[in-house]
């Protein structure tokens, strides 16, 4: 029959057979590529470094490895059947259907204009003035036959301003900067020791980007820094290796902590670490970390035999240091912010200022991001000691190689998300894909869609314990999974190798968050694409990201016979995705009724849970998540109903509603942070109170005004601080 239809058979009879699409430009033409062929590309492609180990430092009892810590946050779990085999068992179950090679004859003939995939060749369907484009003009052209159109990019900038702008990037001299470096300064010039260099030097660091070639020769200096590069560019090793070349000078007479860095998140904190014993492999600096949903124990071991250096997340080093014997900051000599904008945001400000309030006064202060925002340049510039401002890239720049795609989603097809996600998925980009939702249960939900429809999808979020969001990331980095679909959580700083798409199901809260999530991709020089489905109520987001991109942004239109096919598709399985979750909820009942019979063993043998200490009450901390969520308490509740009363009943499952969901999120945030601004307008625009005498017992340990203005970022601090340095200068 293949014959007769003048179609060369390519794979045997009964072989499976996968549709996936040639390559990532074509929305339309489907190649066949058997099972056997897929394997082998991508045991090609595999991306990550398999060779890459966690180094023992010697410093835990145990070799410390992810593989070490995984087996710690997880040993005591019985590991129940994963999602994913819960997924298989039910695919199982379908009536199987036996491929029958000889009726798979049907080959989309459409052919679609490939788009160069170098943007300054394409043929730009603008005037090449700077006129204002919008979504709509590009997105309706459609070629003669029907067929896709071919992409067509569209700019506020002329094709000559592109290129210089490009050329600015390669050679760092971007825009804003405040420090000179040299362009050609080498990490042999930077009065580098030789353990250093030699670590460097194996971890294949040839030449220093950009923010390390500024930061690195003033860091070495002490001074206090306050950096903003693109994501992927290198800031990691430009704030660790000075840190690790004053250490090595360090006196070792009694083992003390002088290094702290903070970040944000305990994904992030596991690979700085990484980074950092990388770099330090050839010392005997000792390096600790102390990230939540971790062993406890084994941290507590190890921070109380002073480690030169401190990796934390905020809640875990909090818990230590109320906790955990003999182990303070009073030593710190250096605090590092990595994603300092994240640290110093009202989420973690109540930690940071317990933290900072326990670090000696006298240290250098280094805060490093990929969106500084204003607010902490202004709060460095009043609290931190004559900082030195590096810009390598302004607050808005993402990656320099990032090909940024839309699509648009009119008002009446928000429902179409999930399955345009779905051929996205399917069809264009089958491996290395990150796939962003706004709510951990929209994370779970698509991981299971897609793993119904045959890929090897995976998740990654709050909800998940600490061992398995490890899981998730190692099985992601090996290429166990193709598509991992997280929140926010993965969003800064992870450096992921080989992640060749970024797709965000629906616009992050704002650019800053987006320049995080798209920065997963095209990281330390490589390209990288990202496409985000753009609807009527994220426009504005979208025209402040075109209107400050370097590079042109392109639409991208999904047929809407694919569309159509692919809502059919998961119409069908939707019954299916009950099924899954009814088995993980039965399966939760069975972990929770086990775990409610040990702790009655435990009580029963007198081992009541350790209590531990913390610096806010239980109250106090329920009441600040209530005010940071959604403002004043009575606020929340109010928020809350509306919320509801808006859209109708929120827990119904359709696919309108679910992306309903996500986009009322993300409108409640940016509500938050406009009611944020608006207050600390307020504050400054009206005289500042009278302070009340009040008499206050007075803490254990003062803190100066350095480090409480540290971590107030409120408009109403800065303004006092820059009254005084403007009444300073006026006395000179
Ligand atoms: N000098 C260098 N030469 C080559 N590769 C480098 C160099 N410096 C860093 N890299 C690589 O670049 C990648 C990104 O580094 P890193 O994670 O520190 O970037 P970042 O700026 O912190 O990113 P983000 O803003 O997302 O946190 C890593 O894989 C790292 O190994």
């Amino acid at each position: 029959v293949l014959f007769k239809m003048d179609l060369i058979q390519t794979i045997e009879e009964g072989t499976e057979v996968t549709l996936v699409s040639e390559d990532s430009e074509s929305d339309e033409e489907l190649t066949l590529v058997s099972k056997k062929q897929r394997t082998e590309k991508k045991l090609e492609s595999k991306g990550f470094n398999p060779s890459f180990q966690f180094e023992d430092d010697g410093f835990y009892e145990s070799k410390w490895t992810l593989e070490s810590a995984l087996h710690d946050a997880i040993k005591k779990k019985k590991m129940h059947s994963t999602l994913d085999q819960k997924i298989d068992e039910v695919r199982r179950n379908r009536i199987t259907v036996t491929l029958d090679i000889h009726l798979f004859i049907k080959i989309s003939h459409q052919v679609i204009q490939q788009i160069p995939s170098n943007p300054q060749d394409e043929e730009d369907v603008v005037s090449d003035d700077d006129e204002e484009l919008d979504l709509e003009d590009v997105s309706e052209a459609v070629s003669g036959n029907g067929v896709l159109v071919a992409y067509k990019c569209y700019t506020y900038k002329t094709k000559k301003k592109r290129k210089k702008k490009r050329k600015e990037i390669k050679d760092g001299s971007g825009v804003d900067k405040n420090v000179s470096w040299d362009p050609n300064l080498g990490f042999q010039q930077m009065n580098i020791s030789r353990p250093l260099l030699k670590a460097i030097s194996e971890i294949n660091y040839v030449t220093p980007t950009p923010i390390q070639q500024a930061a690195i020769p003033i860091g070495l200096l002490g001074r206090d820094i306050c950096a903003c590069a693109a994501t992927g560019t290198g800031k990691t090793a430009a704030f660790m290796l000075p840190v690790l070349e004053r250490l090595l000078y360090r006196t070792q007479s009694t083992p003390i902590t002088r290094v702290l860095c903070l970040v944000p998140t305990r994904e992030l904190a596991v690979q700085v670490y990484s980074v950092t014993h990388h770099l330090a492999q050839h010392s005997n600096l000792r390096i600790c970390l102390a990230a939540g949903g971790l062993d406890m124990k084994s941290q507590e071991a190890a921070l109380r035999q002073g480690p030169d250096i401190v990796i934390a997340t905020p809640g875990r080093l909090i818990d230590h240091l109320h906790n955990t014997p003999s182990f303070d900051l009073q030593m710190v000599e250096i605090l590092i912010l990595d994603e300092a904008d994240r640290m110093l945001d009202e989420f973690f400000e109540d930690q940071m200022n317990e933290i900072i309030k326990l670090c000696s006064h006298h240290r250098q202060t280094m805060l490093f991001s990929a969106t500084m925002s204003e607010q902490v340049q202004e709060l460095a510039a009043v609290s931190l000691k004559n900082p030195v401002k590096i810009f390598v890239n302004s607050n808005t720049d993402v990656a320099p190689f990032l090909r940024q795609e839309f699509i648009r989603i009119r008002e009446t097809r928000e429902g179409d998300r999930e399955a345009i996600v779905a051929a996205l998925c399917s069809r264009s980009f089958i491996s290395n894909v990150l796939v962003f939702t706004q709510t951990k249960k929209q994370a779970h939900r698509m991981h299971i869609v897609l793993g119904l429809l045959g890929l090897k999808a995976g998740e990654l979020h709050g909800n998940l314990s600490q061992g398995q969001r490890l899981e998730s990331l190692k099985r992601f980095k090996n290429g166990d999974i193709d598509i991992l679909v997280c929140t926010d959580l993965a969003a800064r700083g992870l450096d992921i190798e080989n992640v060749k798409t970024v797709i965000n199901l629906t616009m992050p809260n704002t650019q800053q968050h987006y320049v995080h999530r798209v920065g997963r991709t095209a990281r330390a020089g490589k390209s990288g694409r990202s496409v985000s489905l753009v609807g009527e109520t994220e426009r504005k987001l979208l025209k402040e990201i075109v209107k400050f991109a370097k590079n042109p942004v392109k639409s991208r239109v999904v047929p809407p016979d694919v569309i159509s096919k692919f809502r059919d598709k998961l119409n069908e399985i939707e019954s299916e995705v009950g099924d899954v979750m009814k088995m993980e909820a039965q399966e939760k009942q069975v972990i929770a009724s086990e775990n409610q019979v040990k702790k009655a063993e435990k009580i029963i043998k007198g081992e009541a849970p350790e209590k531990r200490a913390w610096f806010q009450n239980k109250m106090q901390r329920e009441f600040a998540k209530a005010e940071r969520m959604l403002g004043t308490h009575s606020e929340s509740k109010k928020r809350g109903k509306k919320m509801k009363n808006k859209s109708g009943s929120t827990s119904t499952n359709n696919p309108e509603d679910r992306v309903k969901r996500e986009l009322e999120k993300t409108q409640a945030f940016q509500h938050r942070e406009q009611k944020r601004g608006r207050k600390q307008k307020r504050a400054r625009s009206c005289a500042e109170p009278v302070p009340v005498k009040t008499i206050k017992i007075q803490p254990k340990k003062k803190k100066s005004s350095f480090d409480k203005e540290l971590t107030r970022t409120g408009k109403k601090s800065l303004g006092k601080h820059r009254d005084i340095k403007r009444r300073k200068n006026k006395k000179r």
